[in-house]
């Protein structure tokens, strides 16, 4: 289980008002896109789910308990850039958040239990086609290998909840046909609902389940302080994409 349940959510930043009354729930096993125009709180709205930002008003429920107030390991997030750690290998990038959570202060797993994790982080660097690049560095691999290792990165920790800003959007058209197809199987292999900023609308219907778009109804320059943006459109894919069966 892995439903979202944003109640009447408003952010401000001071005077401004970034988001208005936003109310979604997000089934369990969704793939949500969002989009809007630059600007409009999307991002905010994907740190929110995070933990990085609070709601100044309203309520985000993780399968009907409110969100543990820090980031956790049931929530992953790979952004456009940035995700992994230059100064560790892609074996030691995967392992990363097992050693934190294992031994937050030495951050080291010894034995049994580093073997079983060492394992574990293979078969996952295998399963985003990195075999073979485990003792890289993030700096010798393409743009396209550095998501794939953000994503491996990301779902060893098994996340209820994968939220992506714009994880494909430095990338050339072709790789990132290649990346689709990779995130639709782990999507569709990975018990987890997905939650993904985009400004690409190819992109958004290529992946998602429910395309829901931000805008500010009122955009008057006047009135950009006291009212922000929400939720406009609320599209399900159709025919519906289930999880669990073969990528189109
Ligand atoms: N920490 C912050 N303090 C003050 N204002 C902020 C903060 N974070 C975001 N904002 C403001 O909130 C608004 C929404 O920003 P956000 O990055 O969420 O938009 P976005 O829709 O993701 O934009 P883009 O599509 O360009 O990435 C912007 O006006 C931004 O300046």
């Amino acid at each position: 289980m892995s439903q979202l349940k944003i109640d009447r959510v408003w952010k401000e930043y001071g005077d401004q008002i970034v988001l208005e009354d936003v109310s979604i729930t997000i089934e369990s096993r969704a793939f949500v896109a969002l989009v809007g125009p630059s600007g409009c709180g999307k991002t905010t709205f994907l740190r929110m789910i995070l933990g990085q930002e609070k709601p100044t008003r309203g309520t985000i429920l993780l399968d009907g308990a409110p969100l543990p107030p820090e980031p956790g390991p049931d929530r992953g997030v790979v952004y456009q850039k940035y995700s992994v750690f230059p100064h560790l290998t892609v074996l030691g990038n995967v392992l990363v958040g097992k050693e934190l959570s294992a031994a937050p202060i030495t951050g080291r797993l010894f034995g049994a239990a580093r073997r079983a994790a060492v394992e574990e982080a293979r078969a996952m660097i295998a399963d985003v086609g990195l075999a073979g690049s485990e003792d890289k560095y993030p700096a010798q691999l393409s743009g396209g290998m550095q998501q794939r290792l953000a994503l491996a990165q990301a779902l060893l920790m098994r996340p209820k909840v994968l939220l992506l800003d714009e994880p494909f959007g430095a990338l050339d058209p072709g790789i990132r046909k290649e990346i689709h197809q990779l995130m639709k199987r782990l999507w569709n292999e990975t018990p987890m609902t997905v939650v993904m900023v985009t400004h690409d609308m190819r992109e958004a219907f290529t992946l998602a389940t429910r395309v829901v778009a931000f805008e500010r109804p009122r955009d008057r320059p006047e009135e950009k302080e006291r009212y922000g943006a929400t939720i406009t459109r609320d599209i399900e894919i159709w025919p519906p994409r289930r999880p669990g069966t073969t990528p189109a």
